[in-house]
Order: structure tokens, then C-alpha cells, then sequence
């Protein structure tokens, strides 16, 4: 059976074009996220309702927080870094014309896995790459079309990945870095929209946004749908838990592609006390 919610409350009232990526940083207590094709980082303070805008050089399809203080970005033309006095360099460059970072997440072992897609959206043209702090990088996936939604289990054993055409939620098995037996989890279907950004629980289900959906679904360890929180956007991008206690899911929404008119996508969404995350480790690097 699945329960429908419509509850949710606008975070930061923003018009990003393609905001993606919420990422809960316990060290600061704000939630960071970013707006892509506008090459910005945002943050939001839910105590204080504080925000702050960083531009980057490049296009940025995800920023995590490091282990020390400072970010590290995916951006068009590789992994950078952020350094908590501002300065940057880069950790891994490797550009590639009419490519560019997209989603990434941070693996229970501190390394990096982000991921690239076309501009395009070329089949095939993406990666999914994991690096370390010393910036070794190895490429796991090499025909992704959209890379986006990476999430571990609670007890790290299981890695959830979207490739978003596919329209499916993979699951491999993980351990000691390295992810292996790739399988369908779930499948969304075509008029639901298509699998996103995603993150997982305390519970191990599985939050997925669904693009072109106006929703986020969260499914059980088994793969079953059990809930729908439908969003007044039509491209929710992204979602993540956050606050004090790790208990408000965030929703980054997208306005690129829209013809009609959304008040609200491009803005973050909050929907409070919707389950209880797992605390994300940040980039050991
Ligand atoms: O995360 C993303 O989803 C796509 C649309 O499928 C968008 O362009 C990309 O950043």
C-alpha cells in the first residue's frame, strides 16, 4: 500500500535553474546546495534562515562537504577543491568537450563518487568515478548516459545508483571500495517520470526525486514502493535529509525545460519531519 503526502513548506524561495544535490553539513549546520547550470553553491541555515551564494569558475553538479572544513566540487572539467580560507585547486582534471560533472556522493569510506554526463545527454557518454583524497581516480562505470542518485546502505554493505534514462534504481553489492554484481532494485514506470537524485535512511529505504514526476518516492529495502510525497514542481531533482536531527527532507527542483509556469521550481523545499536520514560522512581529502 502506498500513503500519498502533500506536505512541504519552501526552504529558499530561489529560482535556480538547476538546483541539485542537498547535502546536510553537520559541521556548519546548514544544508548545502547547488544551482548547476548557474555555477553556484548555495547554503541555508535552517536555525537562522542565513544563506549564502558562492559562484564557481565552471558548471557545478555537486558540492560535499570535506573532512576539515572547506568543499569539494564537482565540476565541468573534474573534481575541485575548496579549502576553508577559499583558495582552490583542482584534485582530479579531466575535461572532456560537451561533458560535465553531475550528481556525487561521498562513500562510507570517505571517498568520492561523482559522476559526468553530455550536455546531450549523448547515451553512454557519462562516468561514474570514485576518487580519493590523494587523487587517485578510478573510472567504475564508464557507460552512463545521466549519471545522478548514489546512496549507501545503513550498514554500507549495499551502493544505490541511478542512471536516470534507464528509468531504473540499480543496487550492487559494495565492500572495500569497490561495487560489484549490479542489479535492478526498482523500475519507475513511464508516466511516472524518471529517477533522479536519491538518498537512504535510517530504515535503509530508498528516497528517490522523480524528474518530470513532481514527487519523491521512497521505496523499502525490498524494492517496494511504500510512499509518495507529490511536490507542487514538476522536476523535484534531488532529496536529502537534514536539520539538527536529521529529520526534514530536502527537495532541490529545477525550472531548465519548463514551459509553463512554476512559482515555485527552482526553489529548495523542505518537507519537515518526513523520516530520519543517515548521517553522511564528508570527503576524506
Ligand atoms: O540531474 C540531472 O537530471 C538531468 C535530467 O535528467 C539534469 O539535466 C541533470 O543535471
Amino acid at each position: 500500500m502506498t500513503t500519498t503526502y502533500d506536505v512541504h513548506e519552501v526552504a529558499v524561495p530561489a529560482r535556480a535553474e538547476l538546483g541539485e544535490g542537498p547535502t546536510w553539513d553537520p559541521a556548519t549546520g546548514r544544508l548545502i546546495w547547488v544551482d548547476i547550470l548557474s555555477s553556484r553553491v548555495h547554503t541555508y541555515d535552517p536555525a537562522s534562515g542565513a544563506r549564502t551564494v558562492r559562484r564557481t569558475e565552471q558548471h557545478v553538479g555537486a558540492a560535499k562537504p570535506r573532512t576539515g572544513g572547506g568543499l569539494v566540487l564537482n565540476l565541468r572539467d573534474g573534481v575541485g577543491l575548496v579549502d576553508p580560507d577559499g583558495g582552490f585547486r583542482w584534485l582530479h582534471r579531466d575535461p572532456v568537450p560537451g561533458r560535465r560533472g553531475n550528481d556525487a556522493a561521498v562513500a562510507p569510506d570517505g571517498s568520492l563518487w561523482a559522476g559526468t554526463m553530455r550536455y546531450d545527454e549523448t547515451p553512454g557518454g557519462g562516468t561514474l568515478t570514485r576518487l580519493t583524497g590523494d587523487g587517485a581516480a578510478e573510472t567504475v562505470l564508464d557507460d552512463v548516459t545521466v549519471s545522478n542518485g548514489t546512496g549507501w546502505s545503513p550498514d554500507g554493505r549495499l551502493m544505490y545508483y541511478i542512471d536516470t534514462p534507464t528509468r531504473r534504481i540499480d543496487v550492487f553489492d559494495f565492500a572495500d571500495g569497490r561495487a560489484v554484481n549490479r542489479r535492478q532494485f526498482a523500475r519507475v514506470e513511464e508516466d511516472a517520470g524518471f529517477p533522479d537524485g536519491l538518498t537512504v535512511d535510517a530504515e535503509g529505504c530508498v528516497w528517490v526525486a522523480l524528474w518530470d514526476g513532481g514527487a519523491v518516492r521512497r521505496y523499502t529495502p525490498a524494492g517496494e514502493l511504500d510512499r509518495v510525497l507529490t511536490l507542487p514542481v514538476p522536476r523535484p531533482t534531488a532529496c536529502a535529509f537534514g536539520g539538527p536531527t536529521l529529520t526534514d527532507l530536502y527537495v532541490t527542483t529545477a525550472r531548465t525545460g519548463l514551459t509553463a509556469p512554476h512559482p515555485l521550481a527552482g526553489s529548495l523545499l523542505v518537507l519537515p519531519g518526513a523520516g530520519r536520514g543517515l548521517p553522511q560522512p564528508a570527503f576524506a581529502g
